[in-house]
C-alpha cells in the first residue's frame, strides 16, 4: 500500500541480522503496511541489495531507511531520511543531509524521499549514542514534534525507543499535538498488548528486534495494530 498516510504497522529488518527465507516471507505476507530495511551503522550495500531482491518477491511496500550514503541504491519505493532532532551534533540534523544532496541531488527522485524528525528517547539504544543524542524532558519532546511539525513541515515524527517499551502518556501527548507531521512509534514491542497500546496514539507503529528473537509474537502484532483505531489526531 503506497499511501503512507494509510499505514498503521510496519515492520523493520536490520540489514546487519540474517533472515531465512521462510521468515522474510511471513514477515512480507503478513499484512503488514511496509517493510523499512535499515540500522544504524555497519549497513552495507551488499546487506541492503540482499533484502531488496529478496522482498522484491512480494508485493509489501519497501523502505530504506538512509543512514548512510555508501548504501544508497535505487528500486527501494521510498528513502526514508532520519533528521536526528535531539541530537547535539548538526551533523545528524542537516549537514550529513545537506552533504548528500549536494553530491547526488541530480539523482534524486523528490517524491521518494521522507524526512522523519526523530526524537531519540532510549540512552542506553545504539542509535541514541550514535547520533549524540541528548536527554530531554516530556515538555522538550513535545517542543520538538511541534518544531517538526509547525516550521519543518516533516511527514514524519519518530518516537524512538530502539530496545525498550516506551511512555504510553508520552505518546499521547505528543500525538495530541500533531495535525499534519504522522507520528511513528518504534521501540521494545514483544506483544500483542503493546502493540495495540501504542498503535492507540501513534499513526504508525514500528515493529523491529523482536522479529529475530520471537517471530511469532512479531506477526501477531500486525493484526493488533490493525485492530485498533488510534484515538486522536486531526488526520
Ligand atoms: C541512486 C539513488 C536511488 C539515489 C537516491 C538518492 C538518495 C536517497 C539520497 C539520500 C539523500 C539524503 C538526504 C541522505 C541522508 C544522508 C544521511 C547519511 C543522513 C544521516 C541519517 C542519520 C541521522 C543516521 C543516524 C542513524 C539513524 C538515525 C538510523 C535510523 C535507523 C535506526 C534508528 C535504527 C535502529 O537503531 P538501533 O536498534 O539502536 O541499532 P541497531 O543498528 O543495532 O539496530
Ligand atoms: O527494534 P525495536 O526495539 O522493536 O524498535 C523498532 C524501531 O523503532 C527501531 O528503529
Ligand atoms: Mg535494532
Amino acid at each position: 500500500m503506497e499511501d503512507y498516510r494509510m499505514w498503521r504497522h510496519i515492520f523493520k529488518l536490520d540489514p546487519n541480522k540474517p533472515i531465512d527465507d521462510e521468515s522474510l516471507e511471513k514477515i512480507c505476507e503478513s499484512g503488514t503496511d511496509a517493510v523499512i530495511v535499515g540500522g544504524t551503522d555497519d549497513v552495507t550495500l551488499d546487506q541492503v541489495l540482499d533484502l531488496l531482491a529478496r522482498i522484491r518477491r512480494y508485493e509489501v511496500t519497501c523502505i530504506l531507511e538512509v543512514s548512510n550514503l555508501s548504501a544508497v541504491t535505487p528500486g527501494y519505493d521510498f528513502y526514508f531520511i532520519p533528521m536526528v532532532l535531539n541530537t547535539e551534533n548538526p551533523k545528524w540534523l542537516i549537514d550529513y543531509h545537506q552533504q548528500a544532496v549536494k553530491e547526488y541531488g541530480e539523482f534524486i527522485e523528490w517524491e521518494e524521499l521522507k524526512a522523519e524528525g526523530y526524537i531519540m528517547l532510549n540512552p542506553e539504544s545504539k542509535a541514541y549514542q550514535w547520533t549524540d543524542s541528548k536527554q530531554v524532558t516530556d515538555e522538550d519532546v513535545i517542543a520538538y514534534a511541534q518544531v517538526a511539525e509547525h516550521l519543518m513541515h516533516l511527514p514524519f515524527v519518530y518516537m524512538e525507543y530502539s530496545g525498550t517499551y516506551g511512555d504510553v502518556k508520552l505518546v499521547e501527548r505528543v500525538s495530541e499535538e500533531l495535525d499534519q507531521s504522522l507520528l511513528i512509534y518504534g521501540g521494545g514491542i514483544t506483544t500483542k498488548a503493546e502493540a495495540r497500546d501504542m498503535a492507540r496514539h501513534a499513526d504508525i507503529v514500528v515493529v523491529g528486534n523482536i522479529i529475530y528473537e520471537n517471530l511469532n509474537a512479531a506477526l501477531r502484532t500486525v493484526h493488533a495494530v490493525h485492530s485498533v483505531e488510534k484515538i486522536k489526531g486531526g488526520k
